[in-house]
């Protein structure tokens, strides 16, 4: 099934998360027990199924995206998964507009799939967790230019320092797992 939407992903020019990095997805919304998720960058809905994988049966994504034909694919993807229409919340828009409409304390988890762009979004992704909630952040290693320090382009110094953001927010407690291009946790105190 996944299959499908991956191929669907590659076919609009949007890569979709790799298996490993989906299935850490799941582990995770199934070990904060997350019932209430908000996914910036919807894409052809991948990284979307594998969250909803790890949630119960009444939990509900948010998922945002700005291309209109990216969210049509992902509706394909939530169907051939068998999910009920209530599972998601599809939202057209760009993030910073749609994001701070969003309940302060109210979600479980919340997924920024770009890292460059994410920087954009963690004073809202912060403010939208509750305790203990946890903020992702994919592609954090950038095929490990991220971790060689002679590697100082413009793309590669906005990751770093988005790291170093997370690391020295005192509201978070933040992490990096070394699977698929990198995966930054930052766990809400
Ligand atoms: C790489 S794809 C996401 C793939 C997804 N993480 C997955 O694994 O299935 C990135 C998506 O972010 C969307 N996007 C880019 N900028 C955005 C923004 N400012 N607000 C919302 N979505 C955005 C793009 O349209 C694209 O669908």
């Amino acid at each position: 099934m996944l299959l499908r939407a991956r191929e669907r992903a590659a076919h609009l020019g949007c890569p979709a998360v790799s298996p490993g990095v989906g299935a850490l997805l799941a582990v995770l919304t199934a070990g904060v027990r997350a019932r209430a998720v908000v996914e910036v960058g919807t894409g052809a809905g991948v990284a979307s199924v594998w969250l909803l994988r790890g949630m119960p049966d009444d939990g509900v994504l948010t998922t945002i995206d700005t291309e209109l034909a990216h969210l049509r694919a992902a509706r394909t993807a939530f169907a051939e998964a068998r999910l009920a229409p209530g599972r998601t919340r599809a939202i057209p828009g760009r993030a910073a507009e749609v994001l701070p409409r969003l309940a302060d304390g109210a979600y479980d988890l919340v997924l920024l799939g770009d890292a460059p762009a994410a920087a954009d979004h963690v004073a809202d992704a912060v403010r939208l967790l509750r305790p203990d909630g946890v903020l992702v952040v994919d592609g954090a290693l950038r095929g490990g230019r991220v971790a060689d320090p002679a590697r100082r382009d413009e793309v590669t110094t906005a990751v770093r320092a988005l790291g170093r953001t997370l690391r020295s927010d005192d509201r978070l407690a933040t992490t990096l797992v070394p699977v698929g291009d990198g995966v930054l946790l930052a766990a809400r105190r």
